[in-house]
């Protein structure tokens, strides 16, 4: 049923359908979801708060050496916890071997748990932790095949995030801060601490995610109060997701000297992202899209322009053909997945659209796909 690739086979990345990974995994797989976020801005908080059996897993650093705990709690409040020492100080790096057997051990001593919540560190880029759970079917045998990436949830501090993300926003030409892209790879974002600012800072910096990350839900919280029913299960993820795309409530003036787009652009120094109606596609057309997207993902690159230079770290996308099928694009940095939706389909929308979050998006991409007519 999976017409495309997912993986960059020439980085020793394999090429694997959707039949071949469910092939091997009947299981219920526990859905987890990595929580970021900047320092201080509230993350325990909002792991701490919860009656699902979920397990947490945080990463800390100490004095001298990174511990990870897991605690596990169950409906009556019981709760366990596990202290592990990481081989290399690094989540991202130890999780894949360190952390996924310590949840395996845990698994078998205290029965399956319905969630995982992963706490990154406030330092902690979620790109290549959610790309590790995303693929890790490939290279886990036991557990690693029962985990599926829910999604990325980044809890910004509506007293410092502002301040925060212009400090990382500040030096033209340099990487871009951990907190942009903290923001650019979340699907869920929660502005905490909202008593301590007053409503025009909260939607200061509404906008400011905005300009990042059109795609991401937006929720306004005090002490991380929300139903945890809202983060859990999101599917993010999901080919079947659908996609919404947010427009910010408070827009600037436009006047004569924009230069930019604001149908398709927005932009912030160093992360930006562009959004791209697609009209509806026939099937070799689809071939084409995908093309364009391993293109873009893989190579870094507009397939008609030498000299562009991107860097993807989130890619969405829905697509209509005119066979009124319905194809679903997710991506995380180079790995992508883009699927027939196989569910019945209530409604076919007038078109498609395309949602690019990462470094070096300007208007060119847009006119790349005009170029191909897949977008107008
Ligand atoms: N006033 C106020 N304080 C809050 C709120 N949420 C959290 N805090 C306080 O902010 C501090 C940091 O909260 P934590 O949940 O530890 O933050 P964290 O993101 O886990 O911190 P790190 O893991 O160190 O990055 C604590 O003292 C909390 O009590 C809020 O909504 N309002």
């Amino acid at each position: 049923m999976v017409v495309v690739l997912a993986q960059d086979t020439r980085d020793s990345h394999t090429c694997i359908s959707d039949h071949e990974r469910r092939r091997g995994s009947p299981h219920v797989k526990v859905p987890l979801t990595i929580i970021c976020g900047f320092l201080g801005a509230g993350k325990r908080i909002l792991t701490e708060k919860h009656g699902y059996r979920i397990a947490v897993i945080m990463n800390e650093f100490g004095d001298s050496a990174v511990t990870k705990t897991i605690n596990v709690s169950d409906e009556s409040g019981q709760e366990s916890e596990e202290f592990l020492e990481l081989a290399n100080g690094c989540l991202c790096c130890s999780i894949k071997d360190t952390g996924v057997a310590a949840i395996e051990k845990l698994m078998q001593r205290k029965g399956a748990f319905d969630y995982i919540l992963l706490e990154a560190t406030g330092l902690a880029d979620p790109g290549p932790i959610a790309s590790l759970f995303w693929r890790n079917e490939e290279y886990t045998t036991g557990l690693g095949r029962d985990i599926v990436l829910d999604g990325v949830v980044c809890v910004v501090d509506a007293f410092f995030g502002k301040q925060q993300l212009e400090e990382d926003d500040r030096d033209e030409g340099q990487e871009p801060g951990e907190s942009i892209r903290q923001i650019a790879g979340a699907d869920i974002i929660i502005i905490n601490k909202i008593d301590l600012v007053d409503s025009g800072r909260v939607a200061a910096i509404e906008n400011t995610i905005r300009l990042v990350n059109p795609v991401a839900s937006i929720h306004k919280t005090i002490r991380g109060e929300m139903d945890l029913g809202q983060l859990l299960n999101m599917n993010a993820y999901s080919s079947s997701r659908q996609l919404a795309v947010h427009t910010r409530e408070h827009e600037h003036v436009h006047g004569d000297d924009c230069e930019h787009d604001h149908q398709t652009h927005y932009e912030t120094r160093g992360i930006n992202s562009v959004q791209i109606s697609v009209p509806s596609l026939s099937t070799p057309q689809i071939d084409t899209l995908d093309a364009w997207i391993r293109s873009v993902l893989w190579d870094n690159k507009l397939p008609n322009e030498s000299n562009t230079s991107l860097e993807v770290l989130r890619s969405k996308g829905l697509f209509v053909t005119t066979e009124g099928d319905q194809y679903v694009l997710q991506g995380v940095r180079s790995m992508y997945d883009m699927s027939k939706v196989e569910e019945d389909i209530l409604g076919l929308p007038d078109e498609g659209k395309l949602v690019l979050i990462g470094k070096g998006l300007d208007e060119r991409v847009k006119r790349s796909l005009i170029t191909l007519g897949l977008a107008r």
